[in-house]
């Protein structure tokens, strides 16, 4: 070593280091490690062991790390492996291939080599066992056998189910019998904390993991997981078989995915569920964002299989779902390919509902007394649903309709704004029946899971024919017989138009839920058909079920079953020629109308005089109209005829709105439309020949010997179609889903007078009727005063609501979106314009 130095290159420092190297030698210490060698080893020959250690180091560290890398691939590629084994097993034990099954006589092949899930499987006695045992069931409805199957049999499953048509029962029950967590994504809470509650009451062992979940319940729900992936064979005693989760968990929840993977990689992840599935799609009215992060769940645990759930997916946005979520092509559920999302759907139409649109009458006692005696006479001991437009309405119904009927309907109420633990408490009392009646805003409802609720009133209509088919639908989820009554007056246009008025779509979606609303002809059934059809691309044989197509009348709605007599449908060019006329005169003048005003107003109410004001005068002042001059004379129809005329004219373009906001309120009133110069430009005379487009319209009217009842419209509906017959009125009916003889009941119909005239011969004598007509213009002046209260309060209702309505602000659940450019739906509802004689 000593001999391997030049000596030509040492030098002083050299030198010394090689008498220090001799010294040490000497002392016989060289090459002993320990700590001395440091301060012992020449500083040089230290650099040089060191960078050598050094490098020997990293580079065994690199190969460590090579290693582990390998080893990660290999253990990635074990868990894959496993996964399919798992999957392979699962499917070995419980599904018959199709050739097997068509021995057995069960899940016969449709054709070779594919699945037929809606069949009976081997394990049809266990998921038959439990379901009666578990949750009371003992049929399978709908598609929920073939969901069942398919989600048993380890595939994923896209299944589409009307609300209410029992969806949950296709996961819950697989999550029974099969090992493993079945993991539930669901957009509420409420819907959520409703979920649980069931199945605790059944005795199932599930789980919720929200941002409302303590810390200690969380961290404890975790624990029992963990120890789930970890614990060795199939099933423990306790093990949580349903866990809930917000979407916003999957999303931002590290940890939480961290749990899951451990679920997966200890084969204890069955399925994962997504409920209301279309929520992922920004081409669905419902997309939201957290939704969208669904996607990594396929991506990291490409082996779970994925059951998308939604109660309307038109087409376009299925196979969004499917993409974001990363599934497969969707094949037939009844003739299933090895490969392929399962894909199940069930009609849309519930046969069990039965509609009708009822007259609301104008004061809001008569309201609530008509209500109370709808209530009273057709389900005394039923439970049911009154929804209402706002908080206080929701409130103000509840109290009277206990008042009212003598503390006989006990009601709750529940909106936003009640506190979390009353509506727990009013959520126990419903189901075991000691509040009988909700009172709600449209906060009420989702995941709202009771299937005895016999009848469901709306008060005020909904916003939306989407809103109204989700909320009815809360009636009759048990399959049994339920009615759906909506309280219908023309001026509730307004009240809805006041808050939608800043949405486009919001306006086209108003009109719809309108003509719905005013026809008085066309099978309800076959109007929600043609809506859905037209507003979501839904085919039409959502509609069709296995006794009727899609256009088939229902035989037991109101229009069904109405007795000819009871509606009049006529040709209204005239008055409507009169209205326009009217409006355009006002307009002229710089003056507003509303539709309760503008009612007035064509009958000549008030003295036939309107004021004038706004932009084109100064201040406001009276203006006479001159009946004669501007329209020929006054409009000869009721003041309710006139109103259902001008929502008519509204949606179908002849009218406009012009809104008028304060801080507090919006007023709303009618302008004339975009359509109105095809009426308007013609003079009377021409319009009285013939010429231009045609307005007909349909208009309550009650018969002489018995009244158009509003509580008995169900059961008459009912009697009706069992008896093949056409629904005329009847003496004797039956209660919903019972044979036990009812009482006919009495008319919340108003009295319409059809035309002055005719009041003239109600009441003779002129000043007598100026004075009732005074009287009634005052009557009315105090309702528009009411009214405008309602709308201030609507105003400062509305906004809370339709935040706190839904779960992280924002969101509003409604069924699906309608385009706004589509022309109107209703091909033969009341208004038919014809324009072949302009
Ligand atoms: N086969 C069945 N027979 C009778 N009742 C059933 C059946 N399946 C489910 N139900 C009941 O129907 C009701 C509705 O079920 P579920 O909550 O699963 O509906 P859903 O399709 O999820 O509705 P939504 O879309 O409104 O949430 C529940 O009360 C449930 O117990």
């Amino acid at each position: 070593m000593f001999g391997s130095y030049d000596s030509d290159h040492v030098g002083s420092d050299d030198m010394e280091a090689i008498l220090e190297f001799s010294r040490v030698q000497n002392r016989g210490e060289v090459g002993v490690a320990g700590p001395s060698k440091e301060t012992a080893q020449p500083s040089y020959l230290r650099k040089h062991e060191l960078s050598a250690r050094l490098s020997a180091l990293e580079s065994e560290i690199q190969g460590v790390d090579e290693q582990v890398q390998k080893l990660k691939a290999l253990r990635q590629s074990l868990l894959a492996e496993k996964q399919e084994v798992l999957r392979q097993t699962q499917a070995i034990s419980h599904a018959q291939p199709a050739t097997t099954a068509a021995i057995n006589g069960k899940g016969k092949a449709k054709t070779s080599g594919t699945i037929d899930y809606a069949m009976e499987f081997d394990w049809a006695p266990q998921l038959k066992g439990t379901m009666k045992k578990v949750f009371g069931i003992s049929s399978f409805r709908l598609c929920q056998q073939g969901g069942c199957n398919a989600n048993m049999d380890g595939r994923d499953v896209v299944c589409v189910m009307p609300t209410g048509g029992g969806k949950s029962l296709t996961y819950q029950l697989p999550a029974l019998l099969t090992p493993g967590c079945t993991l539930v994504i669901s957009p509420l809470i409420s819907l959520i904390t409703d979920q649980i509650l069931h199945l605790r009451e059944a005795g199932v062992e599930a789980a919720m993991l929200t941002g409302g979940t303590s810390k200690a319940l969380a961290n404890e729900i975790q624990q029992r997981l963990t120890a789930m992936a970890s614990a060795r064979g199939g099933g423990q005693q306790g093990d949580i078989k349903l866990c809930y989760v917000t979407p916003e968990k999957i999303a931002k929840s590290k940890g939480f995915m961290s749990l899951l993977r451990k679920l997966v990689e200890g084969g204890k992840l069955a399925r994962i569920v997504i409920d209301e599935a279309h929520c992922v799609s920004q081409l669905g009215h419902d997309f939201r964002p957290d939704y969208k992060k669904l996607s990594a769940l396929r991506q990291f645990f490409p082996h779970v299989p994925i059951l998308a759930l939604s109660a309307t997916c038109p087409p376009r946005v299925l196979q969004d779902i499917l993409k974001i979520l990363h599934m497969k092509p969707v094949v037939d559920g009844k003739a299933a390919p090895r490969e392929g999302t399962v894909y199940f759907s069930a009609p849309l139409y519930r046969k069990n509902l039965h509609y009708s649109v009822v007259p609301k009458p104008s004061s809001a006692k008569e309201v609530v007394s008509a209500m109370s005696q709808y209530i009273l006479q057709n389900h005394e001991h039923d439970s049911g649903i009154v929804y209402c437009l706002t908080k206080k309405d929701a409130e103000t119904v509840a109290t009277s309709l206990q008042d009212v009927s003598n503390g006989r309907i006990r009601t709750g109420v529940y909106h936003a704004d009640v506190a979390d633990g009353q509506k727990e408490g009013l959520h126990r009392q419903w189901r075991d029946g000691s509040i009988q009646v909700v009172c709600a805003t449209i906060a009420f409802g989702l995941g709202i899971d009771k299937g005895n609720v016999r009848f469901v009133l709306h008060h005020t209509m909904s916003k939306s024919l989407d809103g109204y088919y989700q909320e009815s639908g809360r009636a009759g989820r048990d399959g049994q017989d339920a009615d759906c009554l909506l309280y219908y007056r023309p001026q509730d246009a307004t009240r809805q138009s006041s808050i939608t008025c800043t949405d486009t779509d919001g306006t086209a979606k108003l009109h719809d839920m309108l003509r719905f609303a005013q026809d008085m002809q066309e099978c309800r059934k076959i109007l929600f058909a043609k809506y859905f059809s037209a507003s979501s691309d839904l085919s039409m044989t959502s509609w069709t079920t296995e006794e009727s197509s899609a256009m088939d009348k229902c035989g037991h709605c109101d229009n069904c079953t109405r007795a000819p007599e009871t509606i009049e449908h006529k040709d209204v060019t005239i008055e409507a020629w009169q209205i326009l006329k009217i409006l355009e005169a006002v307009d002229a003048q710089g003056g507003r109308q509303t539709i309760a005003g503008l009612s007035d107003l064509a009958r000549g109410l008030g003295g036939g005089s309107f004021e004038a004001s706004g932009k084109r005068k100064k201040s406001k002042e009276k203006v006479q109209l001159d009946y004669d001059a501007v329209a020929g004379g006054k409009v000869g129809l009721s003041k309710d005829d006139i109103e259902t005329l001008t929502v008519q004219l509204l949606v179908s373009r002849y009218l406009g709105e012009a809104f008028s906001s304060t801080a507090y309120t919006v007023n709303v009133y009618v302008i004339p439309g975009e359509l109105a110069l095809r009426l308007t430009r013609l003079t009377r005379a021409e319009v009285v020949h013939g010429n231009g487009p045609r307005i007909h319209c349909s208009f309550k009217r009650q018969t002489r010997k018995g009244k158009a009842s509003a509580a008995g419209a169900g059961t008459k509906r009912k009697t009706a179609a069992r008896d093949g017959g056409d629904g005329g009125d009847v003496s004797v009916a039956t209660v919903a889903g019972s044979s036990r003889p009812r009482k006919r009941l009495s008319l919340h119909d108003p009295v319409h007078p059809e035309s002055e005239e005719e009041e003239d011969r109600h009441v003779p004598g002129l000043a007598k009727k100026k004075k009732r007509l005074h009287a009634e213009a005052g009557k009315e002046d105090e309702e528009d005063e009411d009214f405008t209260n309602a709308i201030r309060m609507v105003n400062e209702a509305e906004p809370s609501d339709a935040e706190s309505d839904v779960e992280d602000g924002g969101w509003e659940y409604s069924l699906r979106p309608s385009k706004v450019d589509k022309q109107p739906y209703i091909d033969s509802g009341v208004i038919s314009l014809s324009s072949d004689s302009d």
